[in-house]
């Protein structure tokens, strides 16, 4: 209790967001690890640097189907005085060539397929004709070639023991690739942190309730859930509660003692008003409250606290404020907790209409950017209000605005904070 002293329900001291994230992120520990099959690694996150075994291409490789050849032998070859090789092998893909290229000799190759060591480059089929003499194949090539063409060499695209992802890195199709052809039928990733997802208000309604007056339907654990997955987090969702503190307190306590859980988000109830729970309950619990006010807007009663190492984030009821907390404070931890800093990626845009109001706090716009002639512009997208529900669809980055008296121009300058 003693922690919580400086805290009380309603003079709140608000705190910058960066500090307030911060405060977050230092008892933040990284993710325990799994392995997963190749196939389900798409978006996780490695867990260890992928390391080479072997240089790719391992063996010297033929780039097209044709005849391999020592380039000396051709040297000399034209339309008017061809150069004819006897043909004594056939490579196919997957084999190691059977016999010694001597001089004056060509082998049949396919493309994939292991060069003879003898030979210093391949020619294309289409330049080449066949013909037979006294029960041989000879192969007419009609120009010369210079040496080392149409060969991949060992090592072309690294060599052995070279880090070719490292640790911290989302999976994508192309690390797929690399997976594979390195040996990584299992991949080494982060476990994904477990969420667990709680709406609190007595006016909710589960989503395949009719509506009635004065209630409405819980979109914030189905938003917030949502939030998490495409973060690379598992929600874990728990079923809404009404705004009895006592039920909700024994509720958190056993999500805060559940070891399969790493974080707990809790929607509503942690502005002033007299149902709102998580506010009582974040001034008197087993766990440290860290904040219960931020400078920004919306969102700015968003709170947070934490319970050995498990962080409680009790994010306001507004659809807007509680999606504007969960990507400022929210994707940071998770990201933190796959490796990453936990720190929010910012980029610079150009305003693309002008903003007239003014603010004390920075504002989180939801908002859409573009590059447009080679330039980002950004436009609030929607109402901007921290209860509206609909902008979110069309968001993706929050803008930026800092304190204003006088609002900002259309061009001016503004960070963006993609989402
Ligand atoms: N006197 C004051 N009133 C308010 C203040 C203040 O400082 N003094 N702060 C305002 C701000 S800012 C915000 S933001 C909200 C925060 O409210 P709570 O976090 O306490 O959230 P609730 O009161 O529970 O709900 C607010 C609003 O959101 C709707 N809601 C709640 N849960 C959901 C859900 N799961 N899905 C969809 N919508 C939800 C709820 O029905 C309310 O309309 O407080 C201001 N008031
Ligand atoms: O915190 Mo409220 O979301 O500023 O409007
Ligand atoms: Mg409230």
């Amino acid at each position: 209790m003693s922690e919580n002293q400086p805290l009380t329900r309603f003079r709140r001291k608000a705190v910058k967001v960066e500090d307030a994230l911060q405060s977050i992120i230092s008892y933040i520990s990284k993710a325990k690890t799994e392995k997963v099959s190749l196939e389900k690694s798409l978006k996780r996150t490695l867990s260890e640097d992928i390391q080479t075994s072997h240089p790719v291409p391992h063996f010297r490789r033929s780039g097209y189907d044709g005849y391999a050849v020592q380039s000396k032998d051709v040297e000399q070859a034209s339309k008017q005085s061809p150069v004819y090789l006897k043909l004594v092998d056939d490579i196919p893909c997957g084999e190691v060539p059977g016999r010694r290229l001597e001089s004056g000799q060509t082998a049949r190759i396919m493309t994939g397929a292991m060069v003879p060591e003898e030979a210093d480059s391949v020619i294309m089929l289409e330049a080449t004709e066949q013909e037979e003499r006294n029960g041989s194949t000879y192969v007419k090539f009609t120009k010369p070639i210079q040496s080392g063409k149409n060969i991949t060499p060992i090592g072309e695209e690294t060599a052995e023991g070279e880090v070719l992802l490292t640790k911290g890195t989302e999976v994508n199709p192309g690390a797929m690739a690399v997976l594979s052809s390195l040996g990584f039928s299992q991949v080494p990733v982060y476990k994904k942190p477990q969420i667990a997802v709680l709406s609190t208000g007595t006016e909710l309604l589960e989503v395949d309730e009719p509506l009635e007056m004065g209630k409405i339907r819980n979109s914030n654990t189905y938003m917030i859930a949502g939030q998490i997955q495409h973060n690379g987090g598992e929600p874990v969702i728990i079923e809404k509660f009404p705004d009895d503190v006592d039920a909700a307190r024994k509720k958190l306590q056993s999500l805060l003692a559940n070891q399969e859980l790493d974080m707990i988000i809790t929607t509503g109830g942690v502005s002033v008003g007299d149902y709102d729970i998580m506010t009582d309950i974040f001034l008197n619990w087993e766990g440290k409250t860290l904040f219960n006010k931020v400078q920004m807007r919306p969102g700015s009663v968003t709170t947070a606290g934490v319970f050995r190492d498990k962080i409680l984030f009790g994010l306001s009821g507004n659809p807007g404020a509680s999606y504007v907390g969960f990507e400022l404070f929210v994707k940071p931890s998770i990201e933190r907790m796959l490796g990453g800093l936990g720190v929010q990626d910012k980029q610079t845009a150009y305003l693309k209409v002008n903003y007239t109001k003014v603010n004390a706090f920075p504002r989180f716009l939801r908002g859409y950017y573009e590059v447009k002639d080679g330039e980002l512009w950004a436009q609030p997208v929607g109402l901007d209000q921290s209860s509206a529900l609909l902008s979110m669809k069309d968001t993706n980055a929050l803008i930026v605005i800092p304190p204003t008296k006088t609002g900002m121009k259309a061009g001016e300058k503004v960070n963006v904070i993609p989402v």
